[in-house]
């Protein structure tokens, strides 16, 4: 097999407040963020909302000590799954690799390459598949092997694509949420809020997205391994600009466990692992407000897995499976297909003609100046409806 490592894809978040606003383009610029019918419209876009989106972002950084804590816990989870690999005899050299920050993917890439790696198993730290997630880091991965000679030739790759059935993921949340419940004074009463990261409602019903399919296959999951009665709700947060996201949204699931007379509240994030700004500063903060304006007295929050050992340990043991058992490719899993449609190409079918070309180009043109006028006014839609 020869020498072996991991990538582990992660999104990345700012590391001090200058570095909020340039980690903002780089999430605004990937058009699996934002999908827009023109290409050349995504960089001014992701500026103009960058700049407009970067002071009230900050102060909610400001609120988690300045920046995000993404890359020292990746970082953390990195070094526990090299040590669980080796004691279970198999070496491997673990890598990070950010969508949008620093480590970013190519320099992870890079440095793979350099240590002449064999065999490297890809492992995104997100239990489901998003197209807006580990979705758009195959994709970088994907154009790095089309373009890379060596890579294409010496890097044998094992693509994981979602992992939120793994029985020691299960376990290790399971085991977190009993420890919170038993802190309750009626534990069973305790009410089990489940908060997802969401994604626009058109990911899921036009573009094929399995991230609610698995985060609600995921909740059922996480119930059956607790096996304890309380009731549960799953309900999506983090929503972002004027379009239709998943729902119930967190806060109006909240106003109305409230309404319901509802007293013991314990969140359950979802998607994601690690602690970061929406688990430190939106739930613990944002949410916690919204909880207690509706009468929920007892409101707790589930720490994320971070470091957790049985967590760990399954990883590791998903690594080796991985190793052992054929994978598929990048193309099986992000390439536009029937089922799944990857930006941009399908949604746009109708731009293919010429003259919806050039009326794209001028539509686009007209919004973009636009924007521009609303950007230095402070008046118009966007500001109306809460994106500026
Ligand atoms: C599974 C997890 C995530 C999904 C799905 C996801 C989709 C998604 N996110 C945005 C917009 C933003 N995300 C931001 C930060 C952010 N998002 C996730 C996870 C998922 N995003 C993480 C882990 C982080 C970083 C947290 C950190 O600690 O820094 C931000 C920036 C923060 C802010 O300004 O609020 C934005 C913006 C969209 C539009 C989207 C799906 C289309
Ligand atoms: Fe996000």
């Amino acid at each position: 097999m020869g020498r072996v490592g991991v990538l582990l894809l992660n999104l990345g978040g700012p590391e001090k407040l200058e570095d909020v606003r340039p980690f903002l383009f780089n999430l605004f610029s990937d058009p699996e963020i934002i999908r827009l019918p023109v290409t050349w419209l995504q960089k001014p876009l992701a500026w103009l909302i960058s700049s407009s989106r970067y002071k009230k972002s900050q102060e909610n950084y400001k609120q988690i000590g300045g920046g995000s804590p993404l890359r020292r816990i990746t970082e953390e989870q990195a070094q526990a799954l090299e040590a669980s690999l080796a004691e279970k005899g198999q070496e491997a050299k673990i890598y990070v690799g950010m969508r949008y920050w620093h480590p970013f993917t190519e320099d992870a890439i890079a440095e793979i390459k350099k240590d002449k790696i064999d065999h490297l198993v890809i492992l995104p730290l997100y239990p489901q598949f998003s197209i807006s997630t580990s979705g758009s880091s195959f994709r970088v991965l994907e154009k790095l092997w089309e373009k890379d000679r060596v890579l294409g030739n010496n890097v044998k790759y094992s693509l994981i694509s979602s992992w939120y059935d793994r029985p020691g993921y299960l376990q290790a949340m399971a085991d977190l949420i009993a420890q919170q419940l038993d802190q309750f004074e009626h534990r069973d009463r305790v009410h089990l809020f489940f908060s997802a990261h969401g994604v626009p409602v058109s990911y899921v019903e036009e573009a094929g997205d399995p991230y609610q399919r698995e985060i609600e296959a995921c909740t059922a999951l996480i119930m059956k391994t607790l096996n304890r009665p309380n009731p549960h709700t799953l309900a999506y947060q983090s929503r972002v600009g004027p379009v239709e996201w998943l729902q119930p949204y967190t806060e109006d699931a909240l106003q109305e466990l409230g309404e319901k007379q509802v007293k013991d509240v314990l969140v359950i994030p979802i998607s994601f692992v690690s602690e970061h700004i929406e688990t430190l500063q939106e739930i613990d903060i944002e949410y916690r407000e919204v909880a207690e304006e509706a009468g929920i007295s007892n409101f707790r929050r589930v720490p994320a897995l971070d470091t957790h050992a049985r967590f760990i340990d399954d990883l590791a043991d998903l690594v080796i499976d991985s190793l052992n058992s054929p994978s598929q490719k990048f193309s099986d899993v992000v390439r536009p297909s029937e089922e799944l449609k990857m930006y941009p190409q399908e949604r746009w079918e109708m731009g293919m003609t010429t003259s919806a070309e050039v009326w794209n180009g001028r539509l686009a043109m007209l919004g973009f100046i636009a924007l521009l006028v609303e950007l230095f006014s402070g008046k118009g839609i966007l500001h109306a409806i809460g994106i500026l």
